[in-house]
């Protein structure tokens, strides 16, 4: 570790979380089978933890910093993997782990990574992918810096991430091999890959797959492509559960992604979602024998941030779970987390959706880009029934990734048996 995270979490976007644990003077407001089963009983359920839900909700205020102080906790729900979620993926670009230090060739630099799939770029390489980092080839910024679209010269299409120059000092370097040790170990169909990572002098790169058709939320916001189905959506909302499952049940070490959000999910041609940015992924077992998840720092997005997290400083896989259950009403919505602009019972969209899902108004939430239809409305009853439960104020009552990705399953086939 290099030092301190509050200087990347000062540069980031303003609703990012990642502060210290010592004190400040700003202060965080929670701003933040198959189941055609009944509306009733869907209510009904919904009614029993919809209290607990909103209360954990305090309409957003100017301020949504937060500040942590140390943290103690159990990892808890766990989980064994099974093939269903592994989607590991098929590597056909040739460019699946194993095979990566062939692909790049030898090289004769001296601090050459050993770990297994960890590829070290050269700086020469990476000024060749991007065009000495050609402004023609930006295609985004983040909180990590400039991500550039770059092309290897075996041809793979790549997304260089170079950090920013205000990270230059060694504050970086948490991020940056947390980033690099999450991605490089773990290879799923519905998450980007990492090729590689290049520390050269000052200069931070991370080298991963190239997603090209822009994040969910551009998507949703429609400065991508069309409107996206509620078919897509469903199909999305998937493609994350199995991506957060493969996480979560990732060997002996699980690993929380701590940021699942709609601009951190990338779609490609066909609308298959990869879960990226893992600059906050930590290997949930990496502590205290496994047992001990001991946070430091809150993290991740205003909006999607578990609000148990907030309260005890314990991270769990529920954490993902939580966020998850946010991005599941983002889909349905089309709405944003937090629309500040809204009045206030409709500035929080979570709090807003369940609200009208336990009145019996669920159809009312729907995105209005999309028709109100019978297939739809039932749809929409029961994510909205499942992102209730993702949201439940205690990480005990709400479900595991896996049983997220199961229930989906049956309410896309259900939709789709009720299309047909
Ligand atoms: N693998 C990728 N393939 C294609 N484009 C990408 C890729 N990764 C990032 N981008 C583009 O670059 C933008 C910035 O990405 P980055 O991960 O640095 O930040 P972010 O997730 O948008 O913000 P934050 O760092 O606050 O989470 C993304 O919004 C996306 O448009």
């Amino acid at each position: 570790m290099y030092g301190h995270r509050k200087n990347i979490s000062d540069v980031r976007t303003p609703d990012r979380f990642s502060y210290p644990p010592s004190p400040s003077p700003s202060s965080y407001s929670t701003s933040s089978g198959k189941s055609t089963s009944g509306r009733s009983r869907v209510r009904g359920a919904a009614r029993s933890v919809a209290g607990v839900f909103v209360a954990c909700f305090t309409p957003p205020e100017e301020d949504t910093h937060h500040h942590s102080s140390s943290v103690y906790g159990g990892v808890s729900d766990t989980f064994s993997s099974t093939s269903d979620f592994s989607g590991a993926s098929d590597s056909t670009d040739g460019r699946k782990r194993g095979t990566a230090r062939g692909i790049y060739g030898t090289r004769n630099d001296s601090t050459h990574m050993k770990e297994p799939g960890s590829v070290k770029f050269t700086i020469a390489e990476i000024h060749y992918a991007t065009k000495n980092f050609a402004l023609a080839l930006k295609v985004g910024q983040g909180g990590f810096g400039t991500v550039y679209k770059g092309q290897l010269q075996d041809g793979t299409l790549v997304a260089v991430k170079r950090a920013k120059k205000i990270m230059y000092d060694n504050s970086i370097g948490g991020e940056f091999q947390s980033e690099i040790q999450a991605l490089s170990k773990v290879e799923h169909l519905n998450l980007v890959k990492c090729y590689g990572y290049l520390q050269h002098g000052e200069e931070r790169i991370i080298v991963v797959e190239y997603v090209p058709n822009g994040t969910l939320r551009e998507h949703l916001d429609c400065i991508k492509g069309d409107v996206l189905s509620f078919a897509s959506r469903l199909d999305i909302a998937i493609d994350v559960a199995h991506a957060i499952t493969y996480l979560h049940t990732y060997t002996d070490h699980p690993i929380i992604h701590r940021d699942i959000k709609s601009s951190n999910i990338l779609l490609t041609e066909k609308l298959r979602a990869k879960v990226a940015d893992f600059g906050f992924a930590r290997l949930a077992a990496d502590v205290e024998s496994g047992q001990t998840h001991v946070s430091t720092q809150v993290k991740g997005t205003a909006g999607y941030l578990d609000p148990e997290y907030l309260r005890t400083y314990q991270l769990t896989e529920k954490s993902d779970v939580y966020s998850f259950g946010i991005l599941l009403v983002e889909l349905v919505t089309g709405r944003r987390p937090i629309e500040a602009k809204r009045e206030l019972k409709e500035r929080v969209t979570a709090r807003w959706a369940m609200k009208k899902f336990t009145d019996g108004f669920a159809i009312s939430v729907l995105d209005p880009k999309l028709e109100k239809s019978e297939a739809n409305g039932l749809a929409i009853e029961k994510i909205l029934e499942l992102a209730l439960q993702c949201v439940h104020s205690h990480r005990r009552n709400r479900p595991i990734m896996r049983r997220c990705a199961e229930v989906l399953w049956n309410i896309r086939k259900d939709y789709k048996e009720l299309l047909d």
